[in-house]
């Protein structure tokens, strides 16, 4: 079997169990959740729909930002438009229920009404999750260009302002078209309903479900909440399907059910965001580093350096000197002429890791040049920056070539000026300027030595 298969079985096993399981927690926690509240049945339909509706709208809301925000992702527009449009289609709902809030208003409850609204948000919802099932199966082919997006996503939109149109017609707001499902004083499903409609939706979203599951593969834990979406969806309408009349608690359990898979499908929308976040966060950090470090060496930049050091300059006095150390490596050139630059990239990599070695975190080590280095040492008089600079040109002088794991073609040797600033009015410039003046002078006295500007 290849690992393909092997994968989407084993996704397809954890689907299976983990549907199981919540479906019996669900299906539990919302007979207990109706029997605890009894006295009130006509108030908690029509509040659960108005949670529904809200939370409809939140994750019609989030599709069409992500949608903004990822515009190859063509896909996220029919999940968009199938909350959008259920939404609505639940204001529909509400408006069969006039005055819901009052105990009494049982009798002017439209049943049949709500049960259409209800009808037409099935249909709408499966085939828009089948649109975008189909869209992610080609969001590799050539579908950014704007007239296909603009053509899908009015296709789209017709289908769904059409839908709610004939939920309108259907429903008793308007007299061209009628339809009944249940009847309105007696609370009995209609043969319509029993025999046909009912099992038309159960068959349009276990269609949806197989398209769902075959073509995302459930690759990650977005499809597999759509796949648990249209599971639930099943299940409530076979729970309806298996009631005699509206009236009794599984219309109440069939909202609840919904109300509750739609909290987790905004859960695992908030894991979405999350991961966003982090992931962004992430490459932020990261190209935040890349702009102060230098790539071959990856210590820090001249300009962070130069901005570190003017920062460093303001807090200067005599109690906290802060020393400047500018290295050049000594007849670097002759390396490079004769074992090319890559190997010199090496050396100059093997001297940089000295010199981070050599510091504390708080000090600032830099390339500032080819083959020039720079420190920064907080709160360092010029005798200890000496020494700290005495301890890096022995290290790389003493530096047995043939121990450097290839790092070092011969030794090296390397020259180094110290400057140490005591007061703040001195700029960033003129300090580098007298470190520099210190390290030609080690230069001129014939190379590999340390020398403290005076
Ligand atoms: N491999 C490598 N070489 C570089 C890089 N940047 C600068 N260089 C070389 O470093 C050498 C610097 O040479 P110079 O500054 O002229 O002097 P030097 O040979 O080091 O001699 P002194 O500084 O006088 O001791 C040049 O050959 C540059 O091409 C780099 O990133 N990689």
């Amino acid at each position: 079997m290849p690992d393909s298969m092997r994968r989407f079985a084993r996704h397809s096993f954890l689907f299976i169990t983990s549907c199981i399981i919540t479906i019996f927690l669900f299906s539990w926690l919302s007979m207990w959740a109706i029997h605890e509240v009894p006295g009130i049945g006509t108030v908690v339909f029509p509040t659960m729909t108005i949670f529904l509706l809200v939370f409809h709208a939140i994750i019609a809301g989030f599709m069409l930002m992500k949608y903004i925000c990822e515009k190859h992702r063509l896909y996220l527009m029919p999940i968009a438009c199938a909350f959008a449009g259920s939404a609505l289609l639940m204001l529909g709902t509400l408006s069969s229920y006039p005055q819901w809030y009052l105990c009494n208003a049982g009798r002017l409850i439209n049943y049949n009404d709500a049960i259409i609204f209800y009808f037409f948000r099935n249909i709408m919802m499966a085939v828009l999750f089948v649109i975008a099932v189909v869209l992610y199966h080609f969001r590799k082919h050539d579908m950014h260009v704007r007239s296909i997006h603009a053509w899908i996503l009015t296709a789209i939109g017709i289908f769904m302002a059409s839908m709610i149109l004939l939920s309108w017609l259907y429903s008793s707001k308007h007299p061209l078209l009628n339809v009944h499902f249940i009847d309105n004083l007696t609370y009995t499903f209609t043969p319509l309903w029993r025999g046909m409609t009912g099992w038309f939706l159960i068959a349009l979203w276990c269609i949806t479900l197989i398209i769902l599951l075959t073509v995302s593969r459930l690759r990650n834990i977005f499809w597999y909440s759509g796949g648990f979406f249209c599971v639930c969806y099943i299940v409530t309408l076979w729970v309806l399907l298996s009631s005699d009349h509206s009236a009794g608690y599984t219309w109440y359990q069939a909202r609840f059910f919904e109300t509750l898979t739609t909290l987790f499908l905004i859960f695992v929308l908030l894991c979405d965001v999350f991961n966003l976040y982090r992931r962004s966060h992430d490459k932020y950090l990261d190209s935040y580093q890349n702009s102060i470090r230098d790539p071959l060496t990856r210590l820090y930049n001249r300009r962070y350096f130069y901005d570190t050091l003017t920062q460093q300059l303001s807090r200067t006095t005599l109690a906290h000197p802060l020393s400047v150390i500018v290295s050049d490596l000594d007849r670097f050139k002759r390396i490079n002429d004769q074992y090319g630059h890559l190997q010199g990239d090496k050396v100059i990599q093997f001297v940089s890791r000295v010199l981070q070695n050599a510091v504390r975190e708080e000090d600032v080590a830099a390339r500032v040049g080819g083959e020039e280095f720079a420190l920064l040492l907080t709160n360092t008089s010029a005798t200890e920056a000496y020494n700290v600079a005495e301890r890096i040109r022995q290290a790389i002088c003493q530096q047995d070539p043939k121990r450097s794991d290839g790092q070092l073609p011969e030794p090296i040797t390397i020259s180094m000026g110290v400057f140490t600033a005591t007061e703040h009015d001195l700029s960033a410039e003129a300090c580098v300027q007298r470190a520099d003046q210190a390290m030609y002078a080690a230069k001129e006295a014939g190379r590999n030595r340390v020398v403290v500007w005076q």
